[in-house]
């Protein structure tokens, strides 16, 4: 049986970047991205506006749902503050096992909770597991047609509280239309679109990110 994608991306990890040092993981996998095999990671473009957008809100808890192999885990973790948590939710168990080792690697797991599983399972039991009482921060970027369904949820178990920051990836390509629509219209929040472009190529796509409020 063949090594996977994300196997392979897991190899260029540690061939090419420095235990210890996020900032050479997130090197390596746009450079294996980028001219060995394109793979669904924010990227480095999107990326900085993650960056941006953590460091602004500086977040003692944070969410990420879709965890693939780690890329955007990184991302955050890196730039989060002492004793803050991001949690992650993954239910495909093979790009769970790979996150896990890409993580460890950049020497981050003391700040990331990878918990494997459906996120329309595992958000109601946020409070119950790990004593959250809101999110600050959830990077949404799992299967499109979750986002809204899980952006409800979220509301609805009072995880969201005045002022959290939902930041959502490709809401143009491959595009999240009917979150789109809910974010921008509602009352509850205030919702802004970054542009940008699809990870490693020129086809366009931006994040958006919405202030719940309250
Ligand atoms: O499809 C995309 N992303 C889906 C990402 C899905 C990831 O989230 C997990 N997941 C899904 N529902 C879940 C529910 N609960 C937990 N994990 C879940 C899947 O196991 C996968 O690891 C995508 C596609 C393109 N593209 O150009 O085609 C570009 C992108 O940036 C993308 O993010
Ligand atoms: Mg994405």
């Amino acid at each position: 049986m063949g090594s996977t994608r994300p196997q392979r991306l897991l190899r260029a990890v540690q061939k090419n970047s420095t235990r210890g040092d996020p900032q050479s993981v997130i090197s390596a996998i746009d450079h294996f991205c980028r001219h060995k095999e394109w793979a669904m990671n924010v990227g480095d473009e999107k990326g900085s506006i993650l960056d941006g957008v953590v460091s602004e809100v500086n977040p003692s808890t944070a969410l990420e749902l879709g965890t693939y192999c780690g890329y955007s885990t990184v991302r955050i973790a890196r730039l989060l503050p002492p004793g803050s948590q991001l949690i992650t939710l993954e239910f495909n168990p093979a790009y769970a096992a790979v996150a896990k080792q890409v993580i460890a690697w950049a020497g981050l797991q003391d700040k990331v909770q990878l918990v494997e599983g459906p996120s329309g399972d595992l958000i109601p039991q946020m409070k119950e597991l790990f004593g959250v009482k809101s999110f600050d921060l959830v990077f949404i970027d799992h299967w499109k047609d979750r986002y809204l369904a899980d952006a409800q949820l979220l509301e609805e178990c009072g995880l969201l509280r005045k002022g959290s920051v939902l930041l959502a990836d490709n809401v143009i390509c491959p595009g999240t239309p009917e979150y789109l629509e809910y974010v921008r219209n509602s009352p509850r929040y205030e919702s802004r679109y970054f542009k940008s472009h699809l990870e490693y190529t020129q086809a366009e796509d931006g994040l958006e990110k919405s202030v719940f409020l309250g």
